[in-house]
């Protein structure tokens, strides 16, 4: 903090003056935040209540509070306030904030932190290099791309180190399987079922602070029944097999990460917990520490909410001083990552038993009708007939949005509605759905052309189809051309997508290099399907022997015709390696995959770069090595700044965005298509391909194993695990769905089209669909049929 004479140029009763009405403009929620005094608090806000609002003015009054004590006492008070947040940008939009209101107060813009998680922890861990073993000279932070290499490595080295484990998951169900059925689930194994357990069983067991010996013990402690073979011939597996694979996936992983200097996420959050499990250390963090508020607790691990509760605590009285704030009900991260809203919902229970829980229940974002759907939401869900595991934890905390009270600071409080605020639509088809929007966002634009709009899509493809409709306005037939009218379109996914433009070009020359590779054929087929240029088809049948794939002889069968498609394509790129010169292979490719102009144009730079590095010696070998570089080299993230927030919410724009990307932000106008029973809340299904090992994803399996033992529940059978893992998805989904609605503050428009696609990833296949089930309901409780 500041010297005392800058304090004593402050008025300490003014600044209580301040300070009080400063408070005023809290909502009751966020003044139980600003009339925190020590110890526990937990905060369950909804949608829209004012979060990161209250933080910030919270945060000031307390700062402010502080400097009024300092100028009584005439001591200089030394803690801070630590405030951890989710991502970059909620990071650096919560530290502007408090540093605009300290402003305002006239005081000086200190005393407080702004972290993300983990940067938190690679502060704490790099202070401390001796006893985190942390030593960022020698380590590196591992990016996705080498995760996924690193991953592929330890899944080729365990099959090779346990044979007989391998032969198991080989036998499957059916141990008498013919010579192609083998080669076909070797390819399934080792590119898709042993990655993806890998990927998230370690993930899982790490974040919660299990070690691969700890994931060893649960698969041997359990009483599970051995493999045995059926009177009909069915092999079943045991039922820890799923543990036992992960232990010895999650070892391997964790040599090769050592052995190559590497480290990931979880590692700073543990680096980090080894220095505060060092008295000396532990008591000199916290003797810096005010206070910890956490932001967005809904989506913390086990092994991240230690790390606050340790430093949060008290030196002499051990309770946390920890002020979490978060949503139970808009946690949509727990199906892919380890954070379970379990944990939060759990501390909310705790803190309420001592009187510690304030709820943010009001909220001023959207307008009466589309707050009460979403209440309905809610409770409908909650009470679903179907739940197929009765005994597992609802979906939702029961939570109802209130509007806030006349006199609300915030101005244009809870608007009117658009409309009847509430719009349900079931077109008969997915063209004529976005049809419907074109014509609503040209009618809304005309009147009010600085309003602001969105479409909210389940995946990203569905937001690239929005677009591609949208702008060709006399191909799909569409009552309004929005380009005509000057409102942009918009689409957030396009963005992202640009990244990929080096790894599918390095896909296809590691091909071209190698085709005979099974792996190289399928990751090559992978790019073609998700790009959309050939079927989708069993790519484990057609890359499991490559040769009888791209060279049938003119006995064999012929081959069906999505496969020929596949053929002709790969035969093309093959051809092009042979007849094009070097430098005319990425442009070439890029045509291939049908890239739009922007992507076009970041491939062509990379080409011009590739050219420049391999001047010296332009073979195809150097240029895959340059590559390889370039695109390991890639950030993890990229670094999401307030600017792009703002981009995503400009007037007369229509945004396409996911549910997921949209979380945080709201729009006047928002449209939900494509509410298919199939997609919310869908089902989990297993694939054809990976079914030899029963109707079970091993992941799946294991990952809600590991989660029982967290939980201290019972272990659960594989078909049990399987149905919690379903039940998780299914109340994933409905969060999702609760999180786009309450993003819409004058118009919710939802449309479930009774014609669409079976996949996205061929979106003019249509079928007849049911729509999302919680759509009729709303309809019938609107009064509306
Ligand atoms: N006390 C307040 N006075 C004035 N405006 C407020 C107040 N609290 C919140 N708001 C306004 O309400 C809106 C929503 O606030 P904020 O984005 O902090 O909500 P949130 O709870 O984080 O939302 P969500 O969880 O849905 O993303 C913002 O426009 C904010 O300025």
């Amino acid at each position: 903090m500041q010297s005392p004479s800058q304090l004593s140029a402050l008025n300490s009763q003014a600044l209580g003056v301040e300070l009080e009405a400063l408070r005023d403009r809290l909502r009751p929620g966020q003044q139980r935040l600003a009339d925190w005094t020590g110890g526990p608090l937990a905060v369950s806000a909804v949608p829209g209540s004012g979060k990161s609002t209250g933080m910030a003015i919270a945060t000031a009054i307390l700062l402010g509070r502080r400097y009024q004590n300092a100028l009584r006492d005439r001591t200089l008070p030394s803690r801070q306030i630590f405030l951890v947040t989710f991502t970059r940008s909620a990071a650096a939009n919560l530290r502007a904030k408090i540093r605009e209101l300290l402003k305002e107060l006239g005081l000086p813009t200190t005393g407080f932190s702004v972290y993300t998680l983990h940067g938190l922890a690679l502060n704490i861990a790099s202070r401390h290099p001796d006893l985190s073993e942390l030593d960022l000279t020698r380590l590196t932070l591992i990016t996705p791309e080498r995760g996924n290499r690193l991953i592929k490595t330890a899944v080729e080295q365990w099959s090779a180190l346990h044979p007989d484990l391998y032969r198991q998951l080989l036998e499957g169900q059916q141990v008498d399987a013919e010579e192609t059925e083998r080669l076909r689930r070797r390819s399934v194994l080792g590119t898709e079922i042993l990655p993806n357990l890998a990927n998230t069983a370690i993930h899982e067991a790490k974040s919660s602070g299990l070690s691969p010996d700890d994931v060893r013990a649960i698969a041997q402690s359990a009483d599970f029944s051995p493999s045995y073979i059926t009177e009909d011939g069915l092999n079943l597996l045991p039922n820890n097999i799923a543990l036992q694979v992960a232990a010895g996936l999650y070892e391997q992983y964790e040599t090769l990460l050592h052995q190559r200097s590497f480290l990931d996420y979880d590692d700073m959050i543990l680096a980090a917990l080894r220095v505060l499990q060092n008295d000396e250390a532990r008591q000199s963090w916290q003797q810096q520490v005010y206070a910890v508020f956490e932001d967005e607790a809904q989506d913390s691990s086990p092994l991240q909410t230690r790390l606050l509760e340790l430093l949060a605590a008290d030196s002499h009285t051990g309770q946390p001083n920890l002020v979490r704030v978060g949503d139970p009900n808009q946690a949509i991260n727990s199906t892919f990552t380890p954070a379970d809203p379990l944990f939060f919902r759990e501390f909310c229970a705790q803190c309420q038993r001592q009187g510690r829980l304030a709820e943010m229940d009001q909220a001023g974002r959207s307008t009466q009708p589309i707050i009460d759907a979403a209440n309905f939401l809610v409770q409908w869900v909650n009470n679903a007939p179907d739940r197929p595991l009765a005994a597992s934890p609802l979906p939702f905390r029961l939570q109802a949005i209130r509007p806030v009270p006349p006199g609300d600071p915030q101005t244009d409080s809870n608007p009117p509605p658009e409309g009847e605020g509430v719009e349900i639509r079931f077109p008969p088809d997915i063209y004529r759905s976005v049809d419907l929007i074109a014509q609503r966002v040209a009618e809304l634009f005309a009147r009010e052309p600085e309003a602001r709009a969105a479409v909210l899509v389940r995946e990203n493809r569905m937001g690239r189809f929005v677009a591609t409709v949208l702008r060709n306005p006399t191909e799909y037939k569409l009552g309004a051309d929005l380009g005509a009218l000057g409102i942009a379109v918009y689409e957030v996914g396009e963005r992202d997508r640009h990244s990929h433009v080096p790894g599918e070009i390095l896909t296809l020359l590691q091909f071209c290099d190698r085709p005979h590779s099974p792996d190289n054929l399928k990751a090559a087929l992978r790019v073609l399907a998700d790009r959309q240029l050939i079927p989708p088809q069993d790519l484990d049948a057609l890359s499991s022997q490559p040769e009888d794939f791209l060279y049938p002889g003119p006995l064999e069968t012929p081959q069906p015709d999505p496969v020929v498609q596949a053929r002709r394509y790969c035969a093309g790129l093959l051809r092009a390696r042979v007849e094009l010169p070097q430098f005319q292979l990425i442009p070439f490719l890029a045509l291939t995959l049908n890239y739009d102009q922007t992507e076009l144009a970041t491939a062509d730079k990379l080409a011009a770069r590739i050219a420049q590095q391999t001047a010296s010696e332009p073979s195809l070998q150097f240029t895959l090595e340059v590559l390889s570089e370039i695109v390991q080299s890639e950030r993890f993230e990229p670094v999401e700044t307030e600017d792009i927030d703002t981009r995503y919410v400009r007037p007369k724009q229509l945004t396409i965005i996911t549910m997921h990307k949209a979380k945080g932000l709201d729009w006047d106008f928002v449209f939900l298509p494509f509410l298919q029973q199939q997609t919310i809340p869908g089902k989990a299904w297993v694939p054809p391909a990976q079914q030899f090992l029963g109707e079970f994803d091993l992941a799946e399996v294991a990952r809600a194993q590991i989660r029982a033992q967290v939980h201290q529940s019972p272990l659960p059978d594989i078909h049990t695990a399987w149905q919690q893992a379903q039940q998780l998805k299914i109340a994933e989904e409905y969060r999702l769905l609760y999180v786009a609605m309450t993003r819409a503050r004058r118009l919710l428009w939802m449309a479930a089209e009774r014609q669409a696609p079976f996949s996205w990833a061929n979106p003019s296949n249509l079928q007849a669909q049911q729509p999302t089930p919680v759509l009729n309901a709303l309809m019938q409780a609107l009064g509306r049929s």
